[in-house]
């Protein structure tokens, strides 16, 4: 059976020609969640799933991966022990050149100690992958899919998706998630989503880290990330006068409704008074906050 892993980073720092792609990172990844790894292009996130993965050490500080059938807390570069537990998918797909699907499939059935060979299957047939494809041939959204194929099916104690989605459409993307998902609830473990489709996978996060620079903007639960602001739907101009003095992070207008979301914390005196004014109160989204977070004034907390 499988089991889920810890992941702990301590100041880890990668550089690439003396630029710092990441920046003194502090995490920790509990164990059996699904964490979202969010941050705008060229914020580390690649770098920090290739760190986590063991594809490359870290300039300063460690990357220490534990729990599990592993035990006490190891290294995962140069670890094959460790590394056979850690997947990670690449839009890049880390594919051997020439190879069909089904060498692939072969291969990663003899790396993966957790592999299942019926999901697998079933996931072939969903994503319509036929074995005997090359997969330099296959086009950008089939060659993610099989990625994605491949790393459910690992049942990975960690498995790790970069931006596993690159070219997939909308109704593949779908059924990634819900496979995901399905699959998630059958067998518990360790979930990184590296993506800035932040609104479309919101929803199945349970944990966020969110990177700007090369550094840790914020790490917390999804719901206590959306406990720092609020939407506030109404009349406009009842919206309007609610929100004067908050920090607004988006709006929306539709006739003459309105929805403003903003920062802070509405304690209940607050809320009790939008409900006296015919406003609705709701949560934050996701999105919305990503993106005020990772606004370029650099803000931190
Ligand atoms: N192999 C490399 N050589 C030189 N610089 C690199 C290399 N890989 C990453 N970088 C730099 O490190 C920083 C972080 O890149 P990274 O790919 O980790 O970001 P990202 O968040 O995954 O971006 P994206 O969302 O665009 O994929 C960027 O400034 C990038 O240019």
């Amino acid at each position: 059976m499988t089991s889920a892993l810890t992941v702990r980073t301590e100041n880890v720092s990668v550089r690439f020609a003396g630029l710092p792609a990441l920046d003194r990172l502090d995490l920790r990844l509990a164990p059996g969640k699904i964490h979202g790894l969010l941050g705008r292009n060229g914020s580390g996130k690649s770098t920090l799933a290739a760190a986590l993965a063991g594809f490359r050490r870290p300039d300063e500080g460690r990357v220490l991966i534990e729990g599990g059938d592993l035990g006490a807390a190891q290294e995962p570069y140069e670890n094959a022990v460790v590394t056979s537990r850690v997947c990670l998918i690449r839009d890049s797909g880390d594919n051997p050149a020439g190879a069909q699907v089904r060498q692939a499939v072969q291969l990663a059935a003899a790396l993966r100690p957790y592999w299942d060979a019926d999901l697998a299957g079933e996931l072939l047939d969903r994503f319509e992958l036929p074995m005997k494809q090359k997969i330099q041939k296959l086009s950008r959204g089939k060659k993610s899919a099989l990625g994605v194929v491949l790393g459910l099916a690992s049942r990975a104690p960690l498995t790790i998706f970069d931006e596993s989605y690159l070219g997939m459409d909308v109704p593949s993307r779908n059924l990634f998630y819900d496979a995901l998902l399905a699959d998630y609830a059958e067998v518990p473990r360790t979930i990184v989503l590296s993506t800035h489709l932040v609104s479309e996978v919101s929803a199945m996060l349970e944990e966020v880290v969110i990177l700007d620079g090369g550094r840790l903007v914020t790490q917390s639960p999804v719901d206590a990330l959306r406990g720092r602001g609020a939407s506030v739907v109404g009349p406009a101009a009842a919206v309007d006068k609610f929100t004067a003095g908050f920090t607004v992070l988006a709006e929306e207008r539709l006739g003459g409704t309105k929805s403003t979301t903003v920062l802070g914390d509405l304690h209940p005196a607050l809320v009790a008074d939008a409900a006296a004014a015919g406003l609705e109160i709701g949560p934050v989204g996701l999105q919305d906050l990503f993106v005020h977070l990772t606004a370029s004034t650099g803000a931190r907390s």
